[in-house]
């Protein structure tokens, strides 16, 4: 099968001819339609991250596609059916957290297209267990980036307890916060856009923004007229844009934290935090019944995916695109 490999962490990927994986007790194989390209992908490839990927990674955790076989055992999934392979490829299903309905924070987990190999091959092996099926509907282009930034943001909003009579801003609007956007607007607040790019600000305008800030403006002064905001959801992997945010919260405000930089450090002003009582929150990906949630939300017509395709070859000039921030919002990349 093709697939795109990480041969060195910081080298180009190299597309080539690999042996299709052959699921074993639990798993399934996968033969992927779509995967999505998720800036993760691209921390991944390139080692950026304090704990590394595995050796010879084939990245991707948006992939979907559809059962092609299934191993050993009285399994959830059955051949013929579409699923989709989030980053939680694996969790135990016994320690505290996963009983808790915590299972992203499962003490022993694996993830999809980073400690296993992922979507970006024309076949995957999955854990049978966490796979979730892409409703009839759903187209798959659409089904993968609400695979990861779809049920990312969801549940970073989910945590954060939005009420109708609250203001939401989301920080970046790319492939995370472009449907971040959209879920706090299905939540019922106000909504705020901020981005550097104006192709994103317009993009924000069509998906309905109630205002659109650009950081590279003065934000402080735009967001006093706006009168602050009650939720900062920070998709952008920079320490200055999360301090930013934690500055444009009203009192009771939450910061969550989603965008993952690679220096790891963030440094908040204590008194502005206690004084106004802010909550900073840290949010990973989402449940299965969470990306079900997201699934069932775009079948329903509350979200629109706005992608473009691509072919997995020119997946190294989807990186320089996606740095350039000149994407609509998800490249997707076609595997059929
Ligand atoms: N916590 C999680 O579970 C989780 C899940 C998926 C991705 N991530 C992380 O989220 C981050 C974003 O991923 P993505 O795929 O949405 O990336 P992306 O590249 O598609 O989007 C980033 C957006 O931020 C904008 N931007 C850049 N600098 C900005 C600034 N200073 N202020 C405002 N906007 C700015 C860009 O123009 C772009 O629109 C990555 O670090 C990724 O690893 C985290
Ligand atoms: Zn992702
Ligand atoms: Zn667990």
């Amino acid at each position: 099968m093709k697939a795109a490999v990480v041969t060195a962490l910081g080298a180009p990927l190299v597309v080539r001819e690999v042996p299709v994986p052959e699921p074993g007790p639990g798993q399934v194989l996968v033969r992927i339609e779509t995967c999505g390209l998720c800036h993760t992908d691209i921390h991944a490839a390139r080692g950026e991250w304090p704990v590394k990927p595995k050796d010879q990674l084939i990245p991707g955790h948006e992939g979907v596609g559809i059962v092609e076989a299934v191993g050993a055992g009285d399994l959830p999934v059955a051949v013929g059916q579409r699923v989709a392979m989030p980053w939680l490829g694996d969790a135990c299903g016994h320690c505290r957290y996963c009983i808790d309905g915590w299972e992203t924070y499962c003490t022993d987990p694996a993830y999809t297209g980073y400690t296993m190999d992922g979507g970006y091959a024309e076949y995957a092996v999955a854990w049978a267990s966490h796979v979730v099926p892409v409703p009839d509907g759903v187209d798959p282009v659409d089904a993968s980036p609400l695979t990861c930034a779809g049920v990312t943001t969801y549940k970073a909003l989910k945590v954060a307890e939005p009420r109708p009579d609250e203001t939401c801003m989301v920080v970046g609007i790319g492939g995370l916060g472009h449907l971040g956007l959209q879920y706090a607007r299905v939540f019922g607040c106000r909504t705020v856009a901020v981005d550097v790019h104006d192709d994103k600000l317009q993009l924000a305008k069509e998906l309905g923004a109630d205002h659109v800030l650009d950081a590279r403006g003065d934000q402080a002064a735009q967001l006093a007229e706006i009168g602050g905001v009650d939720i900062a959801l920070v998709t952008v992997p920079s320490p200055a844009a999360m301090r930013a945010a934690h500055a444009a919260l009203n009192p009771n405000g939450r910061l969550v934290l989603v965008g993952l930089p690679a220096d790891n450090r963030l440094e908040l002003p204590v008194f502005e935090t206690v004084l106004k009582g802010v909550k900073v929150i840290g949010s990973l990906v989402g449940t299965r019944n969470d990306l079900a949630a997201c699934f069932d939300l775009h079948a329903r017509g509350l979200t629109r995916v706005v992608t473009e395709t691509r072919r997995l070859e020119d997946v190294n000039a989807c990186f320089e695109e996606v740095l350039a921030g000149e994407v609509p919002a998800r490249l997707v990349f076609d595997l059929r």
